[in-house]
């Protein structure tokens, strides 16, 4: 990581509204989604299905352009993709089935030139170490495991060094227990690497333990619904009254009863989470 925080934020998401036009409809995805993400950042996208926040992924990285409004990495206009954003998908079957996990592993790092045959072997050996699957280098991806498969993705993607890692709901496929871990493994990677995360869930639990700041989206078209600074909760704080109460503000600003706007501002809220609620 060569940025420092002062030098600004590194994606900066700016009056952004994502349509899709097919022959029979045209639908918004989101309408004026606007938000910052700083280096070292871990930030959540949050929000129901069809708020758009695979949508702004993608815009992020380079996958689509937005009907209006602007993405840019570092100050320079996203318009393709690019080696430096790195994507993980939801899907176990991301990894190509022919290519043995260390070859999947290596394989970014020499179709985009940046490293020789023997460079990106040591590479990807150290990453697959990371993710503890030096062992299993010379294995095809279909004899691993859905969780496996996931370090493989995240492994293949960290070997790139990226400057941003972008994660569609990674975990959403696997079961609870391993889902856990894999949160566990990832906030150790981050520790370890501290690179910036732009992370997809639409589970409150995940976003308040894998994020340091939860973008709340309301969906029909994607509207911000709030900001939310978390960094203060990690794994063990699931069942704490603290954490319990910051998810339950998340969940009545996600989906407010008698379309009352709540005021999370408040009182004894504010002691458990800092948000900016934006008006609806
Ligand atoms: N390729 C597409 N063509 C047409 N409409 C699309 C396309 N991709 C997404 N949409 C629409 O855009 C809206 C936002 O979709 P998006 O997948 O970004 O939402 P999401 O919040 O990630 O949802 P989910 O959690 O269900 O994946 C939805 O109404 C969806 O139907």
């Amino acid at each position: 990581m060569t940025m420092h925080p002062s030098d600004g934020p590194l994606l900066q998401v700016s009056n952004v509204n994502i349509e899709y036009r097919t022959r029979e409809r045209q639908v918004r995805a989101t309408h004026d989604v606007s938000f910052d993400v700083w280096p070292g950042d871990r930030f959540i996208l949050l929000g129901p299905s069809g708020c758009g926040k695979s949508s702004l992924l993608k815009a992020a990285g380079g996958f689509l352009t937005p009907r209006s409004g602007q993405l840019s990495l570092a100050g320079s206009v996203i318009t393709s993709p690019g080696p430096e954003r790195m994507m993980v998908f939801q899907e176990f079957d991301q990894l190509p089935p022919w290519k043995t996990v260390l070859e999947n592993v290596m394989f970014p790092l020499l179709a985009s030139r940046k490293a020789s045959r023997a460079e990106a072997k040591e590479t990807a050996l150290h990453f697959l170490h990371k993710v503890g699957l030096a062992e299993f280098a010379d294995v095809m991806p279909h004899m691993l495991s859905g969780g496996m498969k996931q370090r493989v993705a995240i492994a293949r993607a960290l070997a790139m060094k990226p400057r941003m890692l972008l994660m569609d709901e990674p975990f959403a496929a696997l079961d609870a227990l391993t889902r856990r871990t894999m949160q566990e493994e990832l906030l150790a990677l981050w520790e370890e690497e501290r690179f910036t995360l732009l992370f997809v869930t639409h589970s409150i639990e995940e976003a308040l333990v894998v994020g340091s700041r939860i973008l709340v989206l309301s969906p029909h078209p994607g509207r911000v619904r709030a900001e939310i600074n978390c960094h203060q909760f990690g794994l063990n704080d699931f069942g704490s009254e603290a954490f319990q109460h910051a998810a339950r503000h998340i969940h009545d600003l996600l989906f407010p009863t008698n379309g009352a706007s709540p005021s999370p501002s408040s009182g004894e809220e504010t002691a458990y989470v800092a948000a900016t609620v934006h008006p609806s």
